[in-house]
Order: structure tokens, then sequence, then C-alpha cells
């Protein structure tokens, strides 16, 4: 089910009423009906996915489905720091009704597909990290089947479970064996986070994964290389957060925290430089679960990074 944005989310302290220098995320947000709207005028639109139902199919802590609204609620005070032209539109939320995920997922796709089409870009905020697989059937079916697409997740896990049943940790392994044009870099992962098995079923996939303890504060040329190769053997490419790859102290607000998970700085440098990129398409931060949050740590945090993302996208040349 589509819910249109709810308007009163966006409110915070206003510096100015005038000077656009001044204005934060709620002083710019527009409210334009995307079916309504004919103009191709480029901007950023914030689309939320309601949904629990990957997370408790995965037999983990539900209470993602309410992070669209409580991230929206932290985003809209920030000062908005992007770039001069940079419109934003809150495009509303896919709600997932029941237990009919893949429904929803569909749904979510059909919208982001519309953004796209409306030169719209999508800032997805999930729900489980099930949001994935609705993102990507939107990206696929903007781009057309011959053009290939490079998925980069940021990630403890691998996300790639046999499981015959979808949910919020085998997104990659069903777009891989159903997409040829499809590829996977993983960023992150946790060596105790994951079976051999899945290591295994990622190798087999043809995964191209960083450890998270290979990626390092003070050196990331290994990883921006691996990046580079990546992005550059794909037409286009889209970002996925799963913000379990963050460690616990600085994001214990999600279904499976990190103990050992990567610092929320780093994530913010490797955020910058994928989204940079000059084919990146769209971008997702799923997982965050405002119900087991500490004192709104973790959505604060996913505030912060999604506007990192969009003072970065593509240089913002949006
Ligand atoms: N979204 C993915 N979740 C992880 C959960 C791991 C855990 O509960 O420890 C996975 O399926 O591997
Ligand atoms: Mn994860
Ligand atoms: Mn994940």
């Amino acid at each position: 089910m589509y819910k249109l944005p709810d308007k009163e989310l966006w409110t915070g302290r206003v510096d100015h009423e005038e000077d656009v220098n001044s204005f934060r995320f709620h002083q710019v947000v527009k409210f334009n009906d995307i079916d309504k709207s004919t103009k191709n005028e480029s901007a950023f639109g914030i689309i939320g996915f309601e949904c629990d139902e990957g997370v408790r199919r995965n037999k983990g802590r539900v209470g993602a489905s309410s992070a669209p609204r409580e991230i929206r609620k932290l985003l809209s005070s920030l000062p908005y720091n992007i770039g001069d032209n940079a419109n934003l539109i809150d495009a509303g939320n896919v709600v997932c009704e029941n237990d009919e995920m893949e429904a929803a997922q569909e749904e979510l796709g059909i919208h982001i597909t519309k953004l796209l089409n409306h030169s719209t870009i999508p800032i997805i905020i999930g729900g489980g990290h099930e949001t994935l697989y609705g993102h990507y059937l939107g990206v696929r079916e903007f781009i057309g089947p011959e053009q290939s697409v490079g998925i980069i997740n940021i990630d403890a896990h691998f996300d790639m479970r046999d499981d015959s049943v979808p949910s919020s940790g085998t997104m990659f392994r069903q777009i891989l064996e159903q997409d040829t044009n499809a590829g996977y870099l993983c960023l992150g992962i946790q060596e105790f986070g994951n079976t051999k098995a899945l290591f295994e079923k990622a190798n087999k996939l043809n995964c191209t994964h960083i450890l998270e303890e290979d990626i390092t504060s003070n050196n990331y040329q290994h990883t921006f290389q691996t990046i580079d190769e990546f992005s550059d053997k794909h037409d286009y490419i889209m970002l996925t957060l799963c913000t379990d790859s963050i460690i616990a102290s600085e994001a214990p607000g999600v279904s499976a925290p990190s103990v050992f998970g990567l610092e929320a700085k780093v994530v913010r440098n490797l955020l910058r430089y994928i989204i940079s990129k000059p084919n990146i398409v769209s971008f997702d931060i799923s997982e965050v679960n405002p119900l087991v949050d500490e004192g709104n740590k973790t959505t604060k945090l996913a505030a912060h990074l999604i506007a990192v993302v969009m003072k970065y996208f593509r240089g913002c040349n949006v």
C-alpha cells in the first residue's frame, strides 16, 4: 500500500525565514505527488519502506518499519548544506500489509522506477534489508534488461541465504540467480557474522567482498581500488547500506548488532567515495530499528548519513 507523505514530520528550528543559506531540510522539502508531476526537474526523492516482514522471516528483532518516520523527524532539522540547486521531495512510503512482503517489494520498485523516470534520485529509507530487493526491481525496470547493474552493499552479512522463502537474508542470492547482468560487491563483512557455507555461496555467485578488518580508517587504497574496478565494469551502480555494518557502540539500533563493526566515520568515507561515482543511480539505508535504539543514536546517525549521501551524490551534479 502506498501512503502519501506526512508533512507533520518535517518541523524544526528556523534560523532565518528567507535566507536560503540558513535553511534546514524542513524548509526545503516539497510534497509533490509524483504521479501528478509532469516536470522533469532534478531532485532527490525520499521514499520509505515500512516493512518488518523480512526481518521477522529471518528470525531477527523487528521494528525497522518505524525507521522511515523516525529518521525523517531527525533529518528534518539538519542544515540543508546540499548543492545549490538540489531540490528535495518527500515521496511518501510503501507499506507492507500483513505478511505480503513480495507484493510490497514490487510496489516499492514501481515507485522507484517512477522517481527515476521523473529525474528524481531515490533515497530509500527501509525497512529491513529486504528493502534492497524492491530497490533493485525499481532500478532494473528503469535501466532495462541489457544494461549491467553493480550493487554495492556495505554490510556485516552477505544476505545470500539459500532459504526457499525470501527474507532480509536472501536478496543478493535471489538477484544473482535471476539476473546475469547484475554484480555484487560487499564491504564490511564480519568473519563471524557469516557461516562457511555463506562464504562459499558468495564465492560461487562471484560476489567480491572485503572483510571489515581489511577496511581501515588510515588505508583505503585497496578498498577504493576495488570500488573503482567494480564501478568501471558496470553501466550503473546502486548502493545499499545495511546499518548493522557499523559497530554496535555507534549503531545499537539494528536487528543484529556487530561488536566489531566499522566505525561510523569509516562508513561515511565509503559512502562519500561510492556516491561520487558518475554512474551511481540510487541509495538505500536499511535495518535501522528505532525500537531497540539507544537514545536515538542509530536513527540520528542514519539521518546524518543520508545528508552526506545527498551532498556528495555524483559530486552533487543532480
Ligand atoms: N539481514 C541479515 N541478517 C543476518 C542476521 C545475522 C544474525 O542474526 O546474527 C543474516 O541473515 O545473516
Ligand atoms: Mn547486515
Ligand atoms: Mn543486510
